[in-house]
């Protein structure tokens, strides 16, 4: 039997006054993980969440971090976040030239490591790293902001994932989904196999009650 999808609530969408209100609502719908996005202005046109920000808010809650980095050079910034055993930290295939080192350093610190890869990235890029990961974060915008519209071929490169994961002889690899995860897009790639969702504004941070526009996305993916 399938497993019920399970939510990273994205606090780069919550403003940064809301931040711990929104990490409470979290808390007390049981939300699996936080997905902070960490940009460095280069690998992203944006900016957002650094070390520090990271390392209080592990302070503040029992929600396991996700933390997503979208830089350029990973392998010189990994040491500034102090990353926990059991957090997922997703590095960009595009971000390095030295992904197996960077993925290999999370393992040996007890992290969960996962590959992103944007939109316009092959999946045959999984063969060689598939050993050494946790997850695949399938990006399904073009990584940088908040409010994007999904690229349309994403939907099914997620189950061309999770056939091409298996037939590697790593079914235990799950797939994470970023970017535009409205209910509908969820549902879809629910059935194509993602197992984790990433909610921002095309979610649980618009208008309406939390607690309903949780369940409404939980609906979408197998609860
Ligand atoms: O990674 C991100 C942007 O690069 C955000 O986490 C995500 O896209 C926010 O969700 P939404 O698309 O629903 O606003």
């Amino acid at each position: 039997m399938r497993e019920k999808g399970k939510i990273a609530a994205s606090i780069m969408c919550s403003g940064f006054d809301q931040v711990m209100d929104y990490v409470h609502e979290f808390e007390r719908n049981n939300i699996e993980f936080l997905h902070v996005d960490v940009m460095d202005g280069t690998f992203v046109p944006n900016l957002a969440y650094g070390p520090d920000f990271v390392k209080r808010l592990r302070k503040k809650t029992d929600i396991t971090l996700d933390c997503h980095l979208m830089v350029d050079r990973a392998e010189d910034k990994l040491d500034w976040f102090d990353f926990q055993p059991g957090e997922h930290v997703s590095l960009h295939y595009e971000g390095t030239c030295h992904i197996q080192k960077c993925l290999d350093y999370l393992a040996k610190k007890g992290v969960k490591p996962v590959i992103a890869i944007n939109p316009g990235t092959p999946i045959q890029v999984l063969e060689e790293i598939a050993d050494y990961i946790a997850g695949v974060l399938v990006l399904h915008v073009n990584p940088g902001f908040a409010g994007q519209k999904i690229v349309p071929h994403t939907i099914e490169k997620a189950a061309r994932i999770r056939k091409y994961l298996d037939d590697l002889g790593h079914p235990e690899v799950y797939i994470e989904s970023d970017g535009n995860i409205t209910c509908e897009n969820a549902a879809k790639l629910y059935k194509n196999g993602s197992d984790i969702f990433v909610a921002g504004t095309s979610s649980i941070f618009r208008e309406g009650d939390i607690d309903e526009l949780i369940m409404n996305l939980r609906k979408a993916i197998g609860w």
